[in-house]
């Protein structure tokens, strides 16, 4: 593969496959790192006769899963998970993550809170320090469509910043629709010092469905790297 960011996604996804799937049931992200860990997934199956439940948490990751021929679960009937497999928009050194550059956040935390282990896989341009250094388009926030508007002016009033209604470019007019039919604002955010506080905060606020920042559920991820090799962060 010549791009090295989509290398690096295929060597990070590949690392987490081999390393932490075995039997079981298994959450599957968002996402185009993720595309890799499915496509990983589906080599063990045929080769080493793996077997795996996977349950998607977006319509992406339902259609990948079908797609690859492999088992298709549901939290209903499945709501034990061994691992969840996730990217991220980026990571910072204690591996709090904003996710939902995709639109997928809400699915993919309840499948993150489901599982024994929950393991971020992504490229090398996702690793920070502190969050906001590498990602510039903020924290997504799904939201009830009717709410958006007071959403945006509360979020404003209680932890400052500016929100933008995630709009869905040249092929549909208007909003970015979720996959559970609801609204997406990015909050740009100044100064936050506890995101603890601010995803908490948020997720108070009437309106809102879920939001992207992940704080204390990864504890283990792989950045594949330029170079070929892949960097691994525990917390
Ligand atoms: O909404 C999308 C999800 O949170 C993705 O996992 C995230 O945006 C990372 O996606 P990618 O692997 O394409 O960078």
């Amino acid at each position: 593969m010549n791009d090295p960011v989509e290398n690096a996604k295929r060597l990070a996804a590949f690392k987490a496959v081999d390393n932490h799937v075995v039997d079981g049931v298994i959450g599957i992200g968002s996402g185009s790192t993720v595309v890799y860990a499915v496509e990983r997934l589906a080599q063990r199956v045929k080769d080493e006769g793996l077997e795996v439940i996977c349950v998607p948490s977006s319509f992406q990751a339902k259609q990948l899963i079908i797609q690859y021929g492999l088992k298709l679960g549901d939290l209903e009937t499945n709501p034990e998970l061994k691992v969840t497999i996730d990217g991220a928009d980026e990571s910072d050194s204690m591996l709090t993550l904003i996710k939902g550059g995709g639109g997928c956040l809400t699915q993919e935390k309840i499948l993150a809170s489901c599982a024994e282990e929950f393991i971020v896989i992504a490229d090398y341009r996702k690793a920070s320090t502190n969050l906001g250094e590498q990602w510039s388009k903020g924290i997504p926030i799904e939201v009830i469509p009717g709410a958006y508007r007071v959403v945006y002016q509360k979020i404003e009033k209680l932890l400052g910043g500016k929100s933008d209604l995630r709009m869905s470019g040249s092929s549909k007019a208007g909003p970015v629709v979720t996959d559970n039919g609801n609204f997406i604002l990015d909050w740009n955010f100044e100064g936050v010092k506890d995101w603890k506080h601010v995803e908490n905060s948020l997720n108070m606020i009437p309106g809102v469905v879920e939001n992207g920042l992940f704080v204390g559920m990864a504890r283990k991820a792989y950045f594949g790297m330029s170079d070929g090799t892949v960097m691994e962060r525990n917390v």
